[in-house]
């Protein structure tokens, strides 16, 4: 499957070349910078630390495209919206690891995956959060309405950009799927000053950022006399890349459609 990489300079970028160089039945077809990036023109292979693969970092999208069967995107919310309707036009797979996007963006996309592409988008592309969050749905499901307080914290290096994290509103998303409610309606995602008493049956967010912590996520389910602590600890972008081009090899063969590393994985609640 021939892969173009978006951002192919960027933190996950340099881990997806390597990780898809290592792939079988993946291949990288391309590698994309945005247009004045001083990333233009050097090799992908050497960004990625794995020594030249003859393949330079290039600007022209639509270039790239030509022959591609599917794009790898973790960039920024504006990017992904606008690749996926390019995906769409040319009915390639489309996976979005991008987090940060606001509900207009998300209903574009849903968009271009009603109308040709196909497209897996998930927060966190790792085994092992997509199974914590069944297990979170699992807790929530289990422990009732609002016996139990449930938090989201997590932590990340000093160069992210978006808060909560896509993985902690993933996990959040899980904890209300769980209950039975929505998480926008219940959801606290800051708290500062004299707040009141804690709103029985809301899910709280928590961010920490330093350093540099590759991702680090734990939801607390807090009841009076015990507490509950689901947690995962990202210590290599490696974890994130390898199911990012899974999620591209299994999407190939799929409709055109909106899809989750769940439904990659084969993960129900
Ligand atoms: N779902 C998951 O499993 C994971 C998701 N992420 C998410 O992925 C995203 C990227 O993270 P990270 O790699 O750390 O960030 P980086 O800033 O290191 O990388 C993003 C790259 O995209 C480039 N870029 C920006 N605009 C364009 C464009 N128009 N065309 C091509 N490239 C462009 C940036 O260039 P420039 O710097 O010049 O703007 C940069 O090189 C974030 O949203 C993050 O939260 C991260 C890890 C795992
Ligand atoms: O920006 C990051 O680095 C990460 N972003 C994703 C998120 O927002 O949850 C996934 C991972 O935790 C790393």
């Amino acid at each position: 499957m021939k892969l173009v990489v978006l951002g192919a300079a960027g933190r996950m970028g340099r881990t997806l070349v390597k990780i898809i160089t290592e792939t079988g039945g993946a291949s990288l077809h391309a590698a994309l910078e945005r247009e004045g990036s001083p990333a233009i023109g050097s090799d992908a292979g050497l960004l990625a630390g794995i020594g030249d693969i003859g393949l330079s970092v290039e600007a022209d999208i639509d270039a790239a495209l030509d022959g591609a069967d599917g794009i790898v995107d973790f960039t920024a919310p504006a990017v992904s919206v606008s690749l996926a309707a390019k995906a769409a036009e040319k009915r390639l797979v489309h996976v979005i690891g991008t987090t940060g996007f606001e509900a207009d963006a998300d209903a574009a996309i849903g968009k271009a995956a009603r109308n040709g592409a196909v497209v897996v988008k998930s927060g966190n592309m790792s085994l092992g959060v997509n199974l914590l969050a069944v297990l979170v749905e699992q807790a929530a499901r289990a422990l009732g309405p609002d016996a139990f307080d449930i938090e989201v914290l997590e932590m990340h290096h000093r160069h992210k950009v978006d808060a909560p994290s896509g993985t902690a509103l993933l996990l959040g998303a899980a904890a209300a799927k769980g209950r039975g409610i929505s998480l926008p309606e219940h959801s606290v995602r800051v708290r500062d000053g004299i707040t009141g008493a804690r709103e029985k049956g809301s899910i709280g967010f928590a961010t920490l950022r330093g350093g540099s912590v590759v991702g680090e996520h734990s939801v607390i389910l807090a009841g009076e006399g015990e507490r509950i602590e689901l947690s995962h600890a990202a210590t290599d972008r490696a974890i994130f890349a390898r199911g990012a081009v899974k999620a591209a090899l299994w999407a190939k063969d799929q409709p055109a459609g909106l899809y989750s590393m769940r439904d990659v994985l084969g993960l129900a609640a």
